[in-house]
């Protein structure tokens, strides 16, 4: 990567690029389209592929060197994955089932991970252009309408009753017992990355994932959530990480805006 394309430059460039891929997704979610079930069950619409392909060429041109996995092309062998110091990680299009039921709460995904870590993060919601954007050590922002000025998130100190932002399409028993043991709280339901800038925002205390996800549905977010003040760990109480394994699942994880706060402990008792 030559040095201009390094920090803010590099940033706008992929902001640009997860701005156009939105468009590309907001032309197919105003008109009717066809919704094709992949093996795992989930929906799959043009507007994942159109999305993807402006994704992964205009990476591809903006860096030729760094490798790009996708939701929509990951039969990328471990083998070779594992050597990668950098890549970048694309969810095309985070939240197919909202975009279906077309509810808006849908977002562009792209990181870029470096050893372990998220360092780069860029989610975009088409249907409002509401933009977040961080850099690992330089901030997260948001930023509403391309034509407003960023504003820099900060979380907020957890107090009670907590706000818990969860999945509007995949709840489960386990975790609606395992959010009892956080005492009294309002839920908000969203699909998406925007669970986590909900808590990126200080709008909510936090977000429990307790159910599987993949490594490409939370790494662009998950960057803007540490950047702004927060933390997303294993319900071990492990730090989340990204390409340490053959399998591309997340384990179940707790997204949390205060980061001075044991939650692990207080899910375990
Ligand atoms: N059984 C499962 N296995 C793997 N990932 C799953 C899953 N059920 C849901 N997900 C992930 O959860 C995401 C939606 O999360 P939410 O319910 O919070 O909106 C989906 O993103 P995609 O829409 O990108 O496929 C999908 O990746
Ligand atoms: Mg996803």
């Amino acid at each position: 990567m030559n040095d201009s394309l390094r920090g803010d430059a590099l940033t706008a460039s992929v902001i640009d690029i997860a701005r156009r891929a939105g468009d590309a997704i907001l032309g197919v979610y105003k008109r009717d389209f066809d919704v094709e079930q992949k093996a795992d069950d989930s929906p799959l619409t043009e507007a994942d592929l159109a999305s993807h392909r402006i994704i992964v060429d205009s990476l591809r041109a903006l860096t030729p060197e760094i490798p790009v996995l996708s939701e929509e092309s990951v039969d990328i062998a471990w083998e070779t994955r594992r050597g990668w110091e950098r890549y970048w990680l694309v969810d095309p299009l985070d939240g197919t089932r909202e975009f279906v039921k077309r509810n808006g709460e849908f977002t562009v995904n792209i990181a870029l991970i470096e050893g372990d870590r998220s360092v780069l993060g860029v989610v975009q919601t088409p249907v409002t252009g509401d933009l977040y954007y961080a850099r690992h050590g330089h901030g997260a922002f948001r930023q509403e309408r391309p034509d407003e000025e960023p504003q820099r998130l900060q979380t907020r100190q957890a107090a009670a009753p907590l706000t818990i932002a969860g999945s509007r399409s995949h709840g489960s028993a386990r975790q609606r017992e395992l959010l009892t043991r956080l005492g009294e709280h309002e839920l908000i339901a969203r699909g998406s990355s925007l669970k986590f800038c909900l808590v990126a925002r200080g709008e909510a205390d936090l977000y429990l994932r307790a159910g599987p996800t993949s490594e490409w549905d939370t790494a662009a977010a998950h960057c803007v959530l540490e950047a702004a003040g927060g933390d997303v760990r294993t319900l071990d109480g492990e730090p989340l990480r990204y390409n340490r394994k053959d399998s591309l699942l997340n384990p179940e994880f707790i997204a949390v805006g205060d980061a001075d706060i044991d939650w692990a402990a207080r899910l375990a008792s």
